[in-house]
């Protein structure tokens, strides 16, 4: 029986449109917290993706102006669950991606497209759209930042959804100059340090956390660092301030998604028990890189090329690596000085580096089932996903000891092998001594043939599911609801 109604208010969803792993989970939240009896609604601006994917849609609200141009709210059915979708041509029927154009500019409205939807989701959860008014509404990211600050400055009148913030990256705040406001249609009470005002400017990300009722992160570990400077980017006395509506929800993973025995993307499915059958994954992985076969340790990289992933530094040790016997295939798009020093890196080592420049989500699924291990050098990361999978696929994650990789893998030290509790390897600091060093350790477990074959195992038996986060967060909405 569902008996709490949450809208959940984002930029993206997988499958339908996906640049990184705020997709993921914006995906899969609705069948994690089905089980406790909460129905979730998706609402996702209407890109042409979404638009085409979606089929048949009613309209049960229309706009003559939101924010200044005409729109619809839609609602359509996807995986047999409901989604809303805010139908804003002017704003969303584009070619290129969500945030950018073809040549990757940011598009020079993003404020208010998503401004846009943000208000659009305050009137939807109020029922003020055509359909029934929300318990809570879920924030996710900057693009949904100010959906708690129309909540706020809306109809006092009115009853008002509880909401909740998630901060998935803190990187991206959403900060644009002051004469955005006016075209907020805010009222000027709301320009305000207690508002949406961050540094003379709007902060959309500041807003959402300043005014949701709660604000939780995607693992307990960065929950704690973003008290912190280095973490908190801006926001650390803000999110002190607030401390007792923070918490740290760890994601899990689509299990039916991401599961070795059954993916199609696979060249050769497996389980804990057949894991030698991923050497036929691995043959297709040299296939598709042009390296060539051998016995050796497999590492891949499954990224964003950013600074945050700790790319930069990836190319250093990439020498280090081969000179070790290590063969490297890297699938990742992102900053072009990185792209440049990785196919420099390639070209000087013909068959033992493959780089594919692009986005491909089934070769990211054959790399997790043919790899040995996955290289994660995030400088932070709020969780992490590729990590995640590469446990469920005995790919050994090789991760920075920060945010939710911290939390997430078991370090190989002697006492974690000792007690067969240990599923990768865990290094600080992100530097060229701390990923070499890493690498080195890799190379050397992967050569104690049983040793390794226990990581993967232990890896593979991790609880990765949502059961556990898609009770905390059922557990967070019913709280929230009691208080209202
Ligand atoms: N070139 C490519 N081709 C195919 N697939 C690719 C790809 N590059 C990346 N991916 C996929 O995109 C996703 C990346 O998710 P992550 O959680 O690792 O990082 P991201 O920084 O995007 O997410 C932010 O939000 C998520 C969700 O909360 C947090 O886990 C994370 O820490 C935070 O930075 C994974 O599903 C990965 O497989």
């Amino acid at each position: 029986m569902t008996d709490l109604t949450v809208l959940s208010v984002a930029s993206e969803c997988w499958p339908l449109v996906k640049t990184g792993g705020l997709a993921d989970v914006v995906g899969a939240l609705p069948a994690a917290v089905a089980p406790h009896g909460i129905a979730m609604t998706r609402f996702l601006p209407g890109y042409p993706a979404v638009m085409r994917a979606l089929g048949r849609k009613r309209t049960v609200h229309k706009y003559a102006a939101l924010l200044g141009t005409p729109a619809r709210i839609l609602a359509g059915r996807h995986d047999d669950r409901p989604i809303l979708v805010l139908d804003a041509p002017a704003f969303y029927d584009r070619d290129g991606g969500p945030y950018a154009d073809a040549m990757g500019r940011d598009w020079f409205d993003n404020g208010l497209r998503f401004a846009a939807l943000a208000k659009a989701g305050a009137d939807i959860a109020t029922g003020r759209a055509g359909v029934k008014a929300f318990d809570v509404l879920h924030a996710h990211d900057w693009q949904a930042g100010l959906a708690p600050a129309y909540l706020v400055y809306g109809d006092a009148s009115e009853r008002r959804p509880a909401s909740v913030m998630t901060v998935h990256n803190m990187a991206f705040q959403g900060y644009f100059g002051a004469d955005f406001f006016p075209r907020l249609e805010l009222p000027r009470t709301a320009f305000s340090i207690e508002g949406v005002e961050y540094h003379g400017g709007v902060g959309m990300l500041k807003a959402g956390m300043m005014l949701a009722d709660a604000i939780t992160t995607v693992s307990p570990g960065y929950a704690d660092e973003i008290r912190k400077p280095q973490f908190g980017m801006g926001l650390e006395g803000l999110i002190e301030g607030r401390q007792d509506r923070l918490s740290g929800i760890v994601n899990g993973i689509d299990t039916q998604q991401w599961n070795p025995a059954t993916d199609a993307a696979l060249a050769a499915p497996f389980t804990a028990k057949t894991l030698g059958a991923r050497m036929g994954n691995k043959r297709a992985v040299e296939a598709a890189f042009g390296l060539t076969p051998d016995h050796g340790p497999l590492f891949t990289v499954i990224s964003r090329l950013t600074w945050q992933k700790g790319m930069d530094v990836l190319i250093e040790v990439i020498d280090h690596l081969v000179g070790l016997g290590g063969r490297l295939a890297l699938l990742g798009t992102g900053d072009a000085a990185i792209e440049a020093g990785l196919h420099a890196a390639a070209a000087r080592h013909p068959g033992r580096v493959g780089i594919r420049i692009g986005y491909d989500e089934e070769l990211a699924h054959l790399l997790q089932g043919g790899a040995d291990a996955i290289l994660v050098p995030s400088r932070f990361e709020p969780c992490g996903l590729t990590q995640l999978y590469g446990l469920a696929y005995g790919c050994v994650p090789v991760v920075a000891r920060t945010g939710g990789l911290g939390d997430t893998v078991v370090d190989a030290n002697v006492a974690a092998i000792a007690a067969r509790a240990a599923t990768g390897i865990q290094f600080s600091p992100v530097n060229y001594e701390g990923l070499a060093d890493a690498i080195t350790r890799t190379i050397r477990l992967y050569g104690d043939a049983p040793t390794w074959r226990q990581i993967q195992r232990s890896g593979m038996a991790t609880d990765f599911s949502w059961a556990k986060s898609g009770a905390d967060y059922a557990a967070l909405y019913r709280g929230l609801k009691e208080q209202q």
